[in-house]
Formats: C-alpha cells, structure tokens, sequence
C-alpha cells in the first residue's frame, strides 16, 4: 500500500511550523507529513494523492492552482490551545479583556472561543477603525505578541490557536485510519500540552537544508545598493582565495538568496550546497551538525566538495565559534563556507560577544544586504516579482497604499513584504485599498491607543493610591494651560495659581505631590528661578483624562 502523505499549507512560517509540530504529535508516526509556506508552493511540490490541510480557506484559490486535481483539500479550523489559558483562568471573574489578533475575523473568531470557555471575564475584540474601550484590565492575543506596542505590562498570550479536534477527525477519516474517538482526543490533548507555552518554537530550528535554486538574475535590484551588493557577491563567487564569505542584513532581506546565488554563480555550482540555521537550536543540536558524531555526518561531510552556508552564525554560543576557527585552520578545507548575520558581528566583536579571529577570517570578503526601507527603487519591482511569483498579475492598488507602502518601515524586509502581497492577493478585491492592508501594519498607526491603556490606567491608580486624584489633575491642568502661555511656575506662583481655582493647600502638601508627580515623569522640575512645567507625558496625560471623561 502506498505510503500516505498529509501536506500542510499556510502563509506564514512561524504558523505553519507550530501546526505542523502538532500534526506530527498526532497522526506522525503513521503518515509522512510535509509542510510549505504558500510562497514556496510551486506546481510540483504537492505529491499526486496527498491530503492537503489548508491553514484557511482565504488561501484555497491559490493553492487549488498548483497542486494534483486528485488531492483532497481540508480547511483547517483553528481554537484556542486551552492548556494555555491558566493564567486567564485565575483571574478574578470580571475583566476587561482586549483580544488582538492578526485581523478582526480571527479577533472575532478568538473572542467567541473565549466566552465559550474562559467565559467569567468580558472580551471586547480589537477593531482598528473603532477606539478601544476605556477600561481594559488585560490584552490577549493568540501568539500575536509582535503586532503590541513594546513595553505593556498587562499582555497575556495564550500562544497560536492550533488545528481543532474536528479537523483531526477528518484527516484520520480521509486517511482511512483505524483511529478510535478516545484515541484521537488522547493524542489530541497530549499535542495541547506538548505545545503549551512552545510559540517559541521556531522556523529556524528546521533541519538542514540542501536547495540552492537561486540565481543572481532572481534577485532584484534596481536600486544602487542592491547593484553593488549583487556585483561584489558576484566576484567573491568566482575568486578562488574567497573560501570564506560573509552576508549581513536585517531579517528577510535575501541573505539565503544571496547565498544560493553565489553558491550557483561559483565553481562549486554541480556540487552539493548545504545550509543550516544556528538561531534557536541548542548547543548539543548545534554541535552535532557542525562537527558531526560517530553515526551522523556533519554539513562539512554533507556538502562533499560544494557550499556550507551557517545562517545566523551570531547565534552560536562563543565555544562553539571558537572550535569552529579552530576547525577551518586544521583543515584543509576544499568547500566554500558561506556565514550570514542579521547582527553587526563587528559590534559584538567589540562587546566580547562574537570571537575575533573568526569574524576576522570572514570579514575579509564580507558583503551587507540592504535593508528594504533604504532602497525604494526595489519596492515596486519587488511587487511585481511577487505577483509573478503567486500568479497574481491582476492585482493592484490604489496610489494610497503604495505611497503606505513607501514610508512602512518593513522590519522584516522582502520576506514581509512577500507576506503581506500574498495576504492582499487572498482578498476579492480591486483596486486594494487602504482598508484591507492586513492589521499589523495598521495596528503600528494604533501605537497610541494601546500606550494610552497602560500609561493612564496604572497613572490614575498610582495618584489614587496616594488619595489625591482631583488634586494632581488641577495641579498638571493649571501647568497645561501655563505651558501654552510659555508660562513655568515657581512654588509659590502655582499656589496662588491654585487658589484662584479654589484649591488650597499647604506648602507641604503642595510638595508632596508635586513629589509625586515628577516621579510619575508628568512634570519637569529646574532648580531656581526657571520653576517647573508639565512633561510632554503629562501633556499627554491630561488631553487623554480630559477625552475620556468627555466621552463618558
Ligand atoms: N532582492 C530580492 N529579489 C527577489 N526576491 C527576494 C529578494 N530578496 C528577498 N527575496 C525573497 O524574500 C524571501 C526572504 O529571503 P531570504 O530567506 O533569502 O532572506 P534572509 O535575509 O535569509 O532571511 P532571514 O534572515 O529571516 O532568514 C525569499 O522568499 C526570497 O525569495
């Protein structure tokens, strides 16, 4: 009987990594499991008769082009993994919770699992259109930490929603497994746990891997920079004393690519190209592929006489670093060793954190790749290739969102870009317009909203606590209104100040708040004659008390 194949498709990396590992805690030791971002889904890559599990049924239209006409497409449905949700579970009954998810229908869809189960607490889900509600006690997002402000306190993350039991059930049946109903709820929740707290699980930890399909004629650059990075990597390909080559570059800026390209641009183009990534892996699993043991060969043996590529090579521990130099100078070696970095090494060279002479024996031929931000001539070809790519050429936008687009800082470079062109390329619509861009970039445009939960909810409590809210407030409106007359005020000009607004205290009371304000950064106190006024802080404190007691 032919062995049965289960593949998984979603857009993004991180996603589909967890859901895989899960699929593989449950039916893996039957089934030979494969998993593909739609970005890397070409004609062939899906097998004749494979069981494809869709992450969502937005991406159907696209995968159904390029896989056999004979597969049978499950679409997932996504819950909660509850052995997540302790945490939300020994809260008093009665909060506030913001959910905030990747886009409203899974915030909606979140909530509605919420109040299912976790249902003592009051979810409100997160619209960007819509203000949020004043009193929020905590935020939750499912494994969406990132699209957060940095810095709130009161986040809860209950990790990525996982394939729910249904959708195991219908790959068993499909898969014409002997499968009892406890047996599946069994394995079902032994993954719950298993993945519990495990969103750190990461694309990176993947195996090694041995495609160089890139060439430099792939890699777009219109841009100057981008020209010179590809012109330099073109000679360090075909000098023979550049054995060893460096690339450097913020996230998913095309460092792999550029890696293949110049693997395939070399000498070594009809030999094996072996990459691995050192980032999440821990020392023994790092160590065991880098030198090897007495049953396991290691890249250098894996890759005969081609290419070794070591992505994020910043990551691996300082020990290690130093056997490798060590490795490189006993060894004659005939290979190409390729390293990249998303770090500046020279940096951690400097801080004791990276080892010297092995920075120093790639540095010698080192080449950075420009971040996507810095080389907008790229953008719209890069659009274009994409929409190639995915088979979308129909698609467009309208001017806003490429003018958006323009000044997005895109931290995660081409790689988000790919992501959120595939996204857009899911939606029915056209020209796409602002509205539709996908909530992480217009949850950055929101940063304000979510400060203002933390800064004044734990402000109003930290002043309440001292027992003179009403106070502090006439204290900062009377510096407010100063500030906007260039007016600061000495101690005894703010008590007069006070008084005409029928607030009288002491001088020692007086000071003990101001005391207490200034620790709260909502005012600037100078010494001598300059006197104090309110912080940019207090500012913003005031305008929001003031809003939201106006809308009340
Ligand atoms: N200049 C480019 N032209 C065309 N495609 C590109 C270009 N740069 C990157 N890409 C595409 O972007 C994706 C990310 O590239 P790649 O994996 O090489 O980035 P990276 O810098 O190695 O990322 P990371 O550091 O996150 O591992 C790939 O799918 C690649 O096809």
């Amino acid at each position: 009987m032919a062995v049965k194949k289960v593949t998984i498709i979603a857009i993004q990396e991180k996603y589909l990594d967890t859901i895989t590992k899960q699929v593989k805690e449950i039916i893996g030791d039957n089934v030979i499991i494969q998993s593909v971002t739609v970005k890397d889904l070409q004609c062939h890559t899906v097998s004749d008769g494979a069981i494809v599990v869709i992450s969502n049924s937005q991406i159907k239209g696209l995968v159904t082009q390029l896989i056999p006409r004979d597969c049978p497409i499950i679409i997932a449905k996504r819950d909660i993994n509850y052995t997540n949700s302790k945490e939300l579970v020994s809260l008093p009954p009665g909060q506030e919770i913001l959910v905030v998810n990747d886009n409203v229908s899974n915030a909606n869809e979140t909530v509605e699992s919420l109040r299912e189960t976790v249902f003592e607490h009051n979810y409100h889900a997160y619209i960007p259109e819509d203000s949020i509600p004043e009193t929020i006690d905590y935020i939750v997002t499912p494994g969406e930490r990132h699209l957060l402000p940095q810095g709130l306190s009161n986040v809860i993350d209950i990790g990525s929603r996982l394939l729910d039991i249904s959708t195991f059930e219908e790959i068993i049946n499909l898969l014409e497994m002997d499968y009892s109903k406890s047996q599946i709820i069994r394995r079902y929740f032994k993954a719950c746990v298993s993945l519990s707290g495990n969103d750190n699980y990461d694309s990176h930890a993947k195996d090694i891997r041995h495609i160089a399909q890139y060439h430099f004629k792939d890699i777009i650059s219109e841009s100057q920079s981008m020209k010179e990075a590809v012109e330099l990597a073109k000679q360090y390909s075909l000098a023979h004393d550049a054995r060893y080559i460096h690339i450097g570059g913020e996230q998913g800026t095309g460092k792999n690519m550029f890696a293949q390209a110049i693997h395939n641009f070399s000498r070594k183009s009809d030999q094996p190209f072996v990459s691995v990534n050192c980032a999440s892996k821990d020392s023994d699993e790092i160590e065991l592929i880098l030198f090897g043991a007495a049953n396991q060969d290691d890249v250098f043996q894996l890759a005969g006489n081609g290419t070794v590529c070591i992505e994020e090579v910043e990551e691996l521990p300082l020990d290690i670093q130093g056997r490798l130099f060590q490795l490189f100078n006993a060894k004659d070696f005939s290979q190409i060793v390729i390293t990249t970095s998303t770090q500046n090494c020279q940096e951690l060279v400097e801080k004791d954190l990276f080892n010297r002479d092995l920075f120093n024996l790639f540095n010698k031929n080192a080449l950075n790749v420009p971040a996507l931000s810095e080389r907008m001539e790229d953008l719209l070809p890069l659009i274009n290739n994409i929409k190639q790519r995915i088979k979308r050429n129909d698609i467009t936008f309208t001017s806003k969102v490429i003018e958006f687009f323009k000044d997005y800082s895109w931290a995660g470079n081409v790689k988000e870009l790919y992501n959120v062109i595939t996204y857009l390329s899911l939606l029915e619509e056209d020209p796409i317009g602002m509205e539709f861009l996908p909530f992480h970039l217009r949850a950055r445009a929101d940063e304000q909203k979510f400060k203002n939960i933390e800064v004044n909810k734990s402000i109003i409590s930290k002043i309440e606590k001292r027992g003179f809210l009403d106070e502090s407030i006439k204290i900062l409106s009377a510096f407010y209104e100063g500030k906007k007359e260039y007016i600061s005020y000495g101690r005894n000009a703010l008590k007069k100040q006070l008084e005409e607004k029928g607030l009288t205290l002491t001088e020692q009371q007086l000071r003990m708040r101001l005391e207490v304000l200034q620790e709260l950064g909502l005012t600037i106190v100078r010494q001598g004659r300059a006197g104090s006024t309110i912080s940019r802080k207090g500012e913003a404190f005031i305008e929001d008390y003031f809003t939201s007691i106006i809308n009340k």
